[in-house]
Order: C-alpha cells, then structure tokens, then sequence
C-alpha cells in the first residue's frame, strides 16, 4: 500500500471522542406557542383550586358542623327553658291533638294549660309580698342567729371564767364569713373567665345530642348512617313534613315534637314496617300518594321500597316501608315444588302463588273467576299465570284448551294434560285460537240451556299473549274479522261472550297479554275479568288499563315496580286474594317455577288424569253465528225493515249472539257485506234486496271463482 491510496472509509484513530445525542424536542408551531395566562385568570384559578380543596372544605365543613351544634344547642335549651316556665308545650300539644283531630285528648290538654295558668297566677301573686316576708324573715333570722350566738358566748364565758368570750361565737362567725368572701374573690376571676366557655361547651353537647348539624356538613362517615336506618316515628314525621305539601308542614310545625301524634304505632309487618297515618284536614290522601318518590327518598329508602295504600280510617293513608335491600332477596321456592303430594281443588281450594309485602304466603281462589294478567315484555307474566294453571291441573276434573300464541314451549308441559294446545304466532294460530274460543262459547251455551242445578266441571282457556289475537289482520270467509274490537270481531265477540255469562258454568278465561293499550287490550274485555294481575308496566295508563281505576285510585302501582328488576312481582286486584281491609290491591312476589319444575309438575298432573289426547287446533265451531244470514232471515218477507226492529227481533231470536247489538254493529255487518242500511221517509232501514245480494255475492265469492 503507498500513501496515495485514498480509504473509503473513516479511519478509525483520528476520529475524536463521541459526543452525546442531542436529545429531540418538537418545536411548537408559532401559532401554538403559549401565550402567557392573564394575572385576573390565575388569581382565579388559584382561589377557585383553593376552594374546591379537600381540605379546605373539610375545614368548612368542620366550622358549620360546630357551629351549628352551638346554634341548635341554644335553640334546643332556650325552648327547654321557655317550655318550662310558660304554657307553650301544652299549647303546643292541644294544636297537635286538635290537627290529628282527636278532640278528647285536645280538651285535655286545654284543662291542663287552664291549670297551669292558674297555678302560675297564684305564684305571681305570692311572689309581689315575697320581699316583706323576706326582709321580715331575714330580720328576724338575724335577730335569732346573732342571740343564739351570744347565748352560746355567754355560756362560754362563764365556763371559762373570762367575760372575753361572750363574742368569741359571733367573732368565729364574723370570721368565716370573711374567709367565704376571700375564697369568692379568688374563685372569681377564673370563674367569670371559664364561665362562658363553659356554657358554649353546654350547649354545643346539647346540640350534637340533638344532631342539629346539617347532613353535609358531617364526616364522611356519619353521613350515610341513616341509609336504611330503622323507621322511627321523628323519621317518619320529619319525611311528611319534608314532603313539599305546605298544609302539611305547617301542621307539623304547629305539632311540634308532637307530630308523632298523628301516627299509628308501628308494626312489623313481613320484610318492613307498616305505618297509619292520619293526615291533618286539608291535607289529602291522594297528595301523599302522589309524592312517593319524595317520601321514599325522605325515609332514606328506594321508591319500590315505599307503598302508600289507602285503609278504611278517613284521610288516613298506610305506608309499608321494606328493610332495605330486603325486596330484593329472592323469596324461595314454590311448594308445589316442593311438597310432591299436593293436589288442588279449584272450588274450594287457593293457590299458593308466592309471598305478599308482609311475607305472608299469598293465595289466591280461582274459582268461578275469568283472569287477566298483563306486563311488559319478559317480566314473569307467562310464568306467573303458568303456576297457576299448574295447580289447577292438579285438580283432575279440570280440563284445559290453551292458546300460546308466542309459541316457545312455555306452554309444551300441558300436552297430555289440555285437551287443546295451540302453539304458534301466526295468524293462523290466531285462527286456531279464535275457534277455540268459540268452541267455548259453545260449550258454555250447551251448559247454560241444561237443566237448573246440573253440575259441570271446570273448563279453563288460556290464551297467553293475546294482543295477538287482538291485532290479528285476518278475514274469514263471512267477511268478519279474527281480531280487532269490532261487534264482528270473532275473537273479541268469543271473549266478551265468555266474560258475560262463562263463569256460573265454570268455562272460564285466562288471558295473558303485552304491554296494554286499547287496539291490543280492549276496554270492554279488560273489564270483562274478576282477577286482574300486573306486572311491571310503563305509564299509570296502562296500570289503570291493567287493574282498573279503583285499584289504581286506591294506591296500586305496577308503573313503578322495575322494570327487570322486580320480575314475577305482580299487583293484583281480585276478590280471590286476600286483600287488607280498606285496600283495593295487594302486591305479591310470586314464586318462580321454570320450565324444567313446570314439566315435573305437569308430570304429577298428567299421573291424576287417566290419558288426555291434546289436539293441536279445533273445528269449527258449528254455532258461529252467519249475522248476515240472520238478518235475511229476520227480514223473511219484508222488502225492508227498520233497523230498530231488526235489532229488536235479532236479540230475540239468539240472545246470546246479539242481545248487546247496538244500530252500529248491525251497520259494520251490513256495510261489510256491502249491502249498508239506508234512509226510507226519514228513518234508517235495512233493504232486503240488497241483503239477498250480498249473501249472493258471498256464496259466489269462492276460492275457485276468486283464481277465475
Ligand atoms: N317470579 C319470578 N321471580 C324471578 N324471576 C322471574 C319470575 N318469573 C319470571 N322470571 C324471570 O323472567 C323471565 C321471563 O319470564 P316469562 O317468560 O314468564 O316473562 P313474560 O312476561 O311472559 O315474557 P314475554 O315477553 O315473553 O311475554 C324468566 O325467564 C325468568 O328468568
């Protein structure tokens, strides 16, 4: 190699030492470059940062609690002390008795306030000669003293021999009062120094006894101590005050401590207490009853934790206050899981369906009664009724045609047991179930025309989910509609027939339905049932739509179960449960019984019975009336006819199909079969001609003339 040669590479040796990588900052874009924070703006920053400190507002909490402890304390004494010596706690305790409305005890204590005022007048009086007697007293105290004193000198003396001692008593006398007057000297400097600090620390004790702090300005700690605290008439009697009802705070206050008077003593009543409370006048029940979320939240309780009911007593309203937490502990099997023996009498018997507030067992008689029972979606309706039905189909007289018009299975356990089970969603499951129902309407017209006396055994439908019915789009072939509420409407009309007159014959409904309204639940079929059942639902509408205005005017409130929380909690308003005495309601958390222990019942049931075959849809009933085939009949001869007579001579010749009929019905029929009354001089009449068309057109109106 010679030293012309250039290397491709750095030589080693003379590179200097390596200095430290630069470390890397990104530079901030000139626009973004801080400008500096205004003096106004810290300043603020730091005082609100102050402020909001934990310290800081512990140390405020700390002077009002204290603060407040010294301020109620002297409240607290200086009404002791005003209590004690004027007339103000009978006066106090009258208006408290004359608020509750207890007039006996109010005249009581308007005889002991006379007397105190007259006692007090007599020592008024005794008190204006008081300083005659005491000067006079005193006097002749002094007088008495100083002698007895001499005496005993003089006794003293002579003893002694020495005439010194005559005053040596009085002397020792005058000396110990000398010796007083130093020590009070002494003593009163602290004394006047201690004194005040003294009395504040008196009256602070007073107020912390009486816990005269407000709630937030406590320690953590002791803050949430009353969550759930045990109901004492002050916390009840501090709730209502608190309610926001201004005739009913005023009525507290007048009360005083007294307000307790307008309680009832308070029992235990199953997971809670139970509370009567007689209002003031001017205050209503129903202004209680509307304020429960507040009452709730006053008694440190959930609103689902409160029920107000109104009882028989006037302008009393009842609270059940649960233990809290307590409606949220599951309430254990049913026994007809667990006792294997049971069987059921659906006259005489009740089922046991679960537990009321008080954690009495609740059951309910079936007998002779039709049942609704409706919910939101998935809240324990299906199960809810379901074990029911299976207690009833441990009576093996009982027969049962079911529609579950959901179709899931929940149904599957009664095949062998129902002589009918229908199970699916679509219309023509509808169409299965509307001639079900039908087919018990037949059967109730069969039993109703037997002989006066005959006995019959149970005959029980089910249809579960029957907004389906309701809503159902379908059109048999007589032009009427399966759903809907229309004197037409098959499904609707099978219902009302049943509500009307199934129940003296033991055929009975039960029908579960979703989510009320009036398309999918009508009026006239809700109120068509004795039990009516509800589970948690959406609006105070719907509650009143599921149990009734009275029921819903008397305290019941399925609106505010939870929706998915308090599943198979069910508000029931039937004369089949035992309900308390002024209530139109009773709430009961019903056992669950799942599918799988609903199959081993069904098991037991099936073992009673000797082998039912279950069909999976019905014929058609052959008593269905053909109301347009009715009306020609009605009309016979007559070229027309006024529809009054129509009506008239219709509920005469079946009065179970058309004894409700009003003009509208027959217009719906006849203006759907197309041939609609009309006017002759004046009066609305049916026209025969076009009747006989419109039953021609309809025996023309067959599948195979529609494909033509
Ligand atoms: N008494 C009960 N206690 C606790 N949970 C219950 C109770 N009853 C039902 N559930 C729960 O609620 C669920 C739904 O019950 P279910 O099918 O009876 O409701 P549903 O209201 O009929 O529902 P759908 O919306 O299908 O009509 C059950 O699977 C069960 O988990």
């Amino acid at each position: 190699m010679t030293d012309n040669v250039v290397h491709l590479f750095k030589d080693p040796t003379t590179e200097g030492p390596t200095a430290p990588p630069a470390p890397l900052t990104v530079a901030p874009e000139p626009s973004q470059r801080s400008r500096p924070v205004r003096v106004f703006v810290r300043t603020h920053r730091a005082v609100v940062g102050a402020v909001k400190h934990e310290k800081t507002r512990t140390a405020a909490r700390l002077t009002v609690r204290h603060g407040a402890y010294v301020v109620g304390g002297t409240r607290v004494t200086v009404r002791r002390a005003w209590d004690g010596r004027t007339g103000a706690r009978y006066e106090r305790l009258l208006r408290a008795a004359e608020a509750a409305g207890n007039y006996e005890a109010a005249g009581e204590w308007e005889e002991r306030l006379h007397r105190f005022r007259t006692e007090r007048h007599k020592r008024r009086m005794d008190l204006l000669m008081a300083p005659q007697h005491v000067a006079k007293s005193a006097a002749i105290g002094a007088a008495g003293g100083i002698g007895g004193l001499i005496a005993i000198g003089t006794a003293l003396a002579i003893a002694t021999k020495d005439p010194g001692d005559v005053f040596t008593p009085l002397m020792a006398l005058i000396e110990l009062i000398r010796l007083l007057v130093v020590i009070v000297q002494i003593v009163w400097g602290p004394l006047m120094v201690a004194g005040p600090w003294l009395a504040l620390a008196g009256l602070w004790a007073v107020g912390r006894q009486r816990a005269t702090a407000p709630q937030w300005a406590l320690p953590e700690g002791k803050r949430s101590d009353d969550a759930g605290a045990p109901i004492t008439p002050s916390i009840v009697v501090t709730a209502l005050r608190d309610l926001g009802i201004a005739p009913l705070r005023n009525a507290i206050k007048e009360m005083g401590d007294a307000g307790a008077a307008m309680l009832g003593p308070i029992r235990i009543a199953g997971c809670g207490v139970e509370v009567d409370v007689t209002l003031p006048s001017g205050v209503t029940t129903a202004e209680v009853q509307s304020r429960r979320k507040k009452l709730a939240e006053n008694l440190a309780r959930h609103e689902h934790e409160v029920f107000i009911t109104i009882p028989e007593a006037a302008r009393t309203v009842r609270l059940w206050i649960a233990d809290s937490g307590a409606l949220d502990e599951p309430i254990g099997p049913s026994p007809l899981v667990t006792d294997t023996t049971m069987t059921a009498d659906y006259a005489k018997g009740r089922a046991p369906w679960g537990l009321d507030l008080r954690g009495d067992a609740a059951t309910i008689s079936l007998y002779q009664r039709h049942l609704l029972i409706t919910g939101l979606s998935n809240q324990g309706k299906t199960a809810a009724l379901r074990a029911l039905a299976l207690w009833l189909a441990l009576d093996r007289r009982v027969e049962f045609r079911i529609a579950d018009l959901k179709g899931a299975g929940d149904w599957a356990m009664f095949d062998g047991i129902a002589t009918v089970l229908i199970q699916g969603p679509t219309d023509d499951h509808v169409i299965d179930a509307t001639e079900m129902a039908e087919g018990l309407v037949t059967e109730m017209e069969r039993r109703l025309q037997a002989p006066p006396g005959t006995q019959f055994d149970p005959l029980i439908g089910i249809v579960d989910e029957a907004q389906v019915a309701f809503m159902c789009p379908a059109i048999g072939d007589d032009k009427r509609p399966y759903g809907g509420s229309k004197a037409t409407s098959r499904y609707f009309m099978a219902a009302r027939k049943i509500h009307n007159q199934g129940r003296a014959v033991n055929v009975l409904l039960y029908e579960g339905t979703q989510d009320p309204t009036d398309q999918n639940l009508p009026k006239l079929v809700r109120e068509g049932a004795h039990t009516r059942v509800s589970l948690a639902l959406g609006t105070e509408s719907q509650s009143r739509m599921a149990l009734g205005d009275k029921a819903v005017d008397g305290g019941a409130a399925p609106h505010l179960l939870r929706q998915g929380l308090d599943k198979g909690t069910v508000v029931i308003a039937s004369d089949g449960i035992k309900i308390p005495a002024g209530q139109a309601s009773i709430t009961v958390r019903t056992h669950f019984i799942d599918t799988d222990d609903a199959a081993v019942i069904a098991q037991r049931a099936k073992d009673l019975r000797d082998g039912v075959t279950t069909l999976t849809a019905v014929e058609p009933s052959e008593s269905v009336a053909d109301a347009l085939a009715d009306i020609a009949a009605t009309l016979g001869t007559e070229s027309k006819m006024l529809t009054q007579e129509v009506l008239r001579q219709l509920a005469a010749a079946n009065p179970g199909e058309y004894r409700e009929w009003t003009f509208s019905d027959l217009r719906q029929v006849l203006e759907a079969a197309g041939a609609p009354p009309r006017k002759s001089d004046g009066r609305m009449v049916v026209d025969a001609g076009r009747v006989a068309q419109a039953l021609a057109e309809r025996a023309a109106d067959t599948p195979e003339s529609a494909a033509r």
